[in-house]
């Protein structure tokens, strides 16, 4: 665990960029077959691999509303109101991403604006395996009721006893969402896609899993259904320099790892020094943890770099594209303007991922994998689509027509040109 690569050559950062793969054998043929059997047979397949994988099967999918008013009852006051500070957070941040709509008119008499308009029916995954996210539901279903998605849906692996976790009855209460139904893994995405005799079939799937899940969300999208994005094991990244606090990073470090066994941590540090704290403040921190197994097996993915000048780390990190990047450095502001290729960013000393993943305001539903290239978290944005409106007046339609007869003359499409001449002809 305490190997430190010095000034890798740039050659070597292709292979240091990879992530864990810890794929479960025949995965595929493994989600197809899951799959295919909740196609054929609905509630009843998902009911028996609820049985297969938790020793279980619920008698009825669906949980009541009664059950989701009782959740109030069974966790703290001070849970209840720490959620509310994230949720007030969360909207208020969200809040802002509503696209209003402006009218451009481009020539005199031709107007053209864009509408954000609601996916209608969404289904939400909160992954309840190892840890039951609760804040999850907070990230998902804040921007899609501010987006005005009219069928909200949740599907969740109940725990042992049968009983969805009553934090996340107690989110779903406080947003007023309705259907939430027992059922986790890659039957819970089938059942969305296709439908049950109680669940009904969602347009997009959200929310990111474990290995199952996700790759029972990349099957059902090449099939029939939206994805928000293929989430992966939890990412972190750090860059540090002679101005971090050591202790606060090992934390963060831990922090990510703990997601699971295929969650990676870099850590990008310019002097070896540095490195050499951090790596103290771990074994100090870790055996205190409770989840101090998954962190051991987590850091076996881990990297520990040290790149001297700051030009480098910033295209290291660029090309490693992390979903998290920590810039733990009292010059944080300046250096975030070499940030092309991340999910979500924290600046200095002062801001733990933690924050990000509950209660800051931004989304924790991000990028994983490399995907930061070219992707971004769940926003407001991933819960509607764009559509375009145009209206032209007789006076508009004289001031382009031309332009889009000769257009269409060139390409050949004659049916085209028809369209505006029969128009002009008619005034
Ligand atoms: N990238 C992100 O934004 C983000 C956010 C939060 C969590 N995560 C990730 O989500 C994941 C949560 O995973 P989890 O396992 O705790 O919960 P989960 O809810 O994703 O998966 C649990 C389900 O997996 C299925 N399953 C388990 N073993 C199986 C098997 N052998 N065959 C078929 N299906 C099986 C079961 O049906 C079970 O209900 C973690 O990997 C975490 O890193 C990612
Ligand atoms: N860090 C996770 C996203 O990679 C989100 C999360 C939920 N709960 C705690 N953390
Ligand atoms: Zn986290």
């Amino acid at each position: 665990m305490n190997t430190i690569i010095e000034n890798p050559p740039e050659a070597e950062w292709k292979e240091l960029i990879k992530r864990p793969v810890i794929n479960a054998l025949n995965l595929t043929e493994t989600v197809s077959e899951i799959i295919n059997t909740v196609k054929q047979q609905g509630d009843f397949a998902v009911k028996d691999y609820s049985l297969k994988f938790h020793g279980f099967a619920p008698d009825e999918l669906w949980v009541t509303e009664d059950d989701i008013k009782k959740s109030s009852q069974l966790i703290s006051k001070n849970l209840q109101k720490a959620i509310l500070l994230a949720k007030k957070n969360i909207e208020k941040f969200h809040r802002q991403q509503l696209l209003k709509t402006k009218k451009i008119e481009t020539t005199t008499g031709v107007s053209c604006w864009r509408k954000s308009v609601a996916i209608e029916n969404v289904g939400l995954y909160i992954p309840g395996g190892s840890a039951p996210l609760f804040s999850t539901l907070l990230m998902l279903a804040i921007p899609a009721k501010l987006a005005g998605c009219k069928n909200i849906l949740v599907t969740t692996p109940a725990n042992a006893g049968g009983n969805v976790d009553p934090a996340i009855l107690y989110v779903a209460k406080i947003l007023g969402i309705k259907n939430i139904y027992k059922a986790g893994g890659a039957q819970a995405i089938a059942a969305m896609a296709y439908g049950t005799q109680t669940v009904n079939k969602v347009d997009k799937i959200f929310g990111p899993g474990n290995q199952y899940v996700t790759e029972a969300k990349r099957i059902v999208n090449i099939d029939r259904v939206a994805i928000d994005m293929l989430a992966g094991p939890s990412e972190l990244a750090v860059y540090a320099d002679d101005t971090c606090i050591p202790g606060f990073i090992a934390a963060d470090l831990l922090s990510q790892a703990e997601h699971g066994g295929d969650s990676q941590v870099v850590l990008v540090a310019v002097n070896k020094q540095i490195i050499e704290k951090i790596i103290l403040e771990i074994h100090a921190q870790l055996p205190s943890l409770p989840r101090k197994e998954i962190v051991e097996n987590s850091f076996l993915n881990r990297r520990f770099l040290v790149i001297e000048k700051v030009e480098d780390a910033f295209d290291f990190l660029n090309q490693y594209a992390p979903e998290h990047l920590i810039i733990a450095s009292e010059h944080a502001d300046v250096l975030a303007e070499k940030v092309i290729n991340a999910g979500s960013v924290f600046l200095g000393n002062y801001s733990p991922e933690s924050a990000g993943d509950y209660a800051s305001g931004t989304n924790h539903s991000l990028p994983t994998n490399g995907t930061a290239v070219t992707q971004s978290g769940v926003s407001v944005d991933s819960f509607v689509k764009k559509i375009t409106f145009q209206k032209l007046t007789p006076e508009g339609l004289n001031n382009i027509g031309e332009a889009v007869e000769y257009m269409a003359s060139a390409e050949g499409l004659m049916a085209h040109k028809n369209a505006v001449t029969i128009r002009k002809n008619k005034q």
